[in-house]
C-alpha cells in the first residue's frame, strides 16, 4: 500500500431541488486514495460518481463528512500541480491550440512553457502527435477527451481524477488509449481513478468502487491486469 493521498469519511453531499427541498447525492461514503492506486468509479447515471470525483478534487465540499489531503500538501497548491482533473465535458479552450491547451496548467503555475517537451510526448504517445497545430473545434469528441488526459498529467500530478474520460470512444480504441495512459503511468506513483461506464476499462484498473444511490462500496480486484 502507498502513501494515502486523499482520505475522505462519512462524506455526504445534499443540493436543493427546484422546490426548496433538498435531494441527498452522496451519503455516508468512505474512501482513500492511495500513491500508485487504479480506481475504476463505477455505477448508473446519476448516482453521484462526478459529485464524488469532484469533492475527492477539491472542487467542491461535501455538506457533511471530511476530506483530507495527506499525501497532497496545502489545499491550495492541490491544483494543477498535485492533482490532475479530467472534466466530463473535456472543457479545453477553443481559441489555443491543442498544444497550447495541453500546456495551459503550466503556464497559469508560472512554468516556462517554451517548447512544451512533455506536453509533445503526451500527444505522441496517446496517438495525438499530428494534432498540436490545431484547434479544438477541429476535434473529434474522443481526440478532446485525450487531450483533456494530456493535459492533466502535463505538470507530473501525484494524482489524476478523470471523468468518463473515454465516454465518446468505442471500448477498443479506449482500452489502447488506456495502455499508453498505463505506459505513462509505469514507474511512477502517479494514482488514477477513473469514472467509467464501460466495463471493458473498469476491468482494466486494479480496485473497482461502486456508487448506488450515493453509496459507495470499495473493493479490489485481485485479478486485475493493472497495479
Ligand atoms: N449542482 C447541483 N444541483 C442540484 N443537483 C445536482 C447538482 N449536481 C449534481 N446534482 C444531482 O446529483 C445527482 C448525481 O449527479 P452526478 O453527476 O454526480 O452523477 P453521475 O453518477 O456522475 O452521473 P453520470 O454517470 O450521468 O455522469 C444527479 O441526480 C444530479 O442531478
Amino acid at each position: 500500500m502507498g502513501e494515502t493521498l486523499v482520505i475522505a469519511k462519512g462524506l455526504g453531499r445534499e443540493f436543493r431541488d427546484g422546490n426548496a427541498g433538498r435531494i441527498s447525492v452522496l451519503r455516508n461514503v468512505d474512501c482513500e486514495i492511495a500513491s500508485g492506486a487504479r480506481i475504476a468509479l463505477v455505477g448508473p447515471s446519476g448516482s453521484g460518481k462526478t459529485t464524488l470525483l469532484h469533492i475527492l478534487g477539491g472542487l467542491d465540499r461535501p455538506t457533511a463528512g471530511i476530506v483530507e489531503w495527506p499525501g497532497l500538501g496545502a489545499f491550495e497548491t492541490l491544483r494543477p500541480r498535485q492533482i490532475g482533473f479530467v472534466f466530463q465535458s473535456p472543457s479545453l479552450f477553443p481559441a489555443l491550440t491543442v498544444a497550447q491547451n495541453v500546456g495551459l496548467p503550466m503556464l497559469l503555475a508560472g512554468e516556462n512553457v517554451g517548447d512544451n517537451d512533455v506536453g509533445a510526448s503526451l500527444l505522441q504517445s496517446f496517438g495525438l502527435g499530428e494534432l498540436g497545430d490545431k484547434l479544438p473545434e477541429e476535434l473529434s469528441g474522443g481526440q478532446a477527451q485525450r487531450i483533456a488526459m494530456a493535459r492533466a498529467l502535463v505538470m507530473g500530478p501525484k494524482l489524476v481524477l478523470a471523468d468518463e474520460p473515454t465516454g465518446q470512444l468505442d471500448s477498443r480504441t479506449a482500452l489502447r488509449f488506456f495502455d499508453a495512459v498505463f505506459d505513462r503511468l509505469e514507474g511512477t506513483d502517479i494514482a488514477l481513478v477513473v469514472a467509467t461506464h464501460d466495463e471493458v476499462v473498469a476491468n482494466r484498473m486494479a480496485t473497482r468502487w461502486t456508487m448506488d444511490h450515493g453509496r459507495l462500496t470499495t473493493g479490489h480486484r485481485p485479478g486485475a491486469a493493472a497495479a
